[in-house]
């Protein structure tokens, strides 16, 4: 199973400029998690702060009851083994063809011989789909076929936590679902923690389990899925409809006086885009293909969320609520109405036979 990343009053500047201050989240093991937040507030500075590359100033990042902000470069380089990290650009090597970029981190890190690499290469290649196309070189090939290589990179030293910065940009919304899917179907079949950057709507409210994001310097939110998608903070909404009015601006955040201005605008009748549609609400979350295993992180999380219904707003509770089935309403004892809970939930057992959940 994939490891808890617990991350405590985090900051980074870089000279005079802070990026993000008192980042407090924890990365539930084998659970996939979603970082949002609009341009430049830091999210790729966050990915690579938690693999070392970067070392914030203050606060803590502890995997393994190690403090990667604090500990020796020896114990750095062991906890960095855990991690496989899909970079933006997939960061391949453009005069290698795919089988050695992806053979790369074996040769570099383990002993394995050439045919234990080889075994394991062609694994890697086949779950991401790029069976056959050892041979090509990253120019000859499209970008989605460049990040599932970068993917297959990451995960040949069977990494227990996997980082992806911007999986799906430069993709087709056709490529991007493919690519949500295996994320999913990777965590199904290996059960590594999953921290994944996007800008994009649908892979946020589709594939994670918890969603965070970053603005103004400071985590806005992080927590169960239902929370975000629900919430009513003017940042969010205003992200998750990908809308011009509200806090966000083109380069930074607004001015009260620029908001106000816009909304007039708009009341005046001023067009702006399409029509007010709003997507915040829970939709059902993706889940493996037909015939993997199930994803270990649901029943975890699902008795980790259970147990913090209680501090969360009421409509991610309904959320959750409405997102179980018969058998955990009355395993979680909860009426079929609830909603706006005040009080912690007491499971009953599971019963020793029965469906699948
Ligand atoms: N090594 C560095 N030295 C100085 N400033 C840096 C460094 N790396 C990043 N920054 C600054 O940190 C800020 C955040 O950058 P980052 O790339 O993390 O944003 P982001 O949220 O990932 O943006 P995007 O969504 O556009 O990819 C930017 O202002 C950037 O210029």
């Amino acid at each position: 199973m994939g490891v808890e990343v617990v991350v405590e009053g985090l900051t980074k500047s870089f000279g005079k400029q802070t990026i993000w201050r008192d980042v407090t989240l924890t990365l539930p093991p084998g659970e996939v998690s979603v970082m949002l937040g609009p341009s430049g507030t830091g999210k790729s500075v966050f990915l690579k702060s938690l693999v070392g590359l970067l070392k914030p100033e203050q606060g803590k990042i502890v995997i393994n009851g190690v403090d990667l902000v604090r500990c020796s470069e020896h114990k750095l380089y062991e906890i960095r083994k855990l991690f496989g990290v899909l970079f933006q650009d997939g960061a391949l090597f453009g005069s290698m063809n795919l089988f050695d970029n992806v053979a790369f981190p074996l040769r570099e890190h383990t002993r394995k011989t050439e045919a234990e690499v080889r075994r394991i290469v062609l694994e890697k290649m086949e779950m991401v789909g790029l069976v056959g196309a050892e041979k090509k070189l990253p120019g000859e090939i499209s970008g989605g076929m460049r990040k599932r290589a970068g993917l297959a990179r990451a995960l040949v030293l069977d990494p227990e936590i996997i980082l992806c910065d911007e999986p799906d940009s430069g993709l087709d919304p056709v490529r991007t679902a493919y690519l949500s899917q295996l994320l999913i179907d990777l965590n199904a079949q290996i059960d590594a923690t999953i921290l994944i950057v996007t800008h994009n709507i649908t892979v946020a409210r589709t594939v994670p389990d918890n969603l965070g994001m970053l603005f103004r310097r400071e985590l806005v939110m992080f927590g169960p899925r239902e929370v975000l998608l629900t919430s009513d903070e003017p940042v969010v909404e205003q992200f998750l409809n990908g809308r011009r009015i509200g806090p966000i601006g083109m380069s930074e955040e607004k001015d009260q006086a620029t908001m106000a201005a816009e909304l007039a605008h708009r009341e005046a009748g001023h067009a702006d885009g399409p029509p007010d549609e709003d997507v915040r609400g829970v939709v059902p979350q993706l889940e493996p293909t037909p015939g993997l295993p199930p994803r270990g992180a649901v029943r975890r999380r699902k008795d980790r969320v259970m147990s913090i219904l209680h501090t969360l707003p009421p409509e991610a509770q309904q959320g959750i609520i409405a997102s179980l089935t018969p058998e955990e309403r009355s395993h979680y004892r909860v009426m079929a109405d609830a909603g706006d809970r005040t009080g912690p939930i007491t499971p009953s057992p599971w019963p020793r036979q029965g469906g699948v959940l």
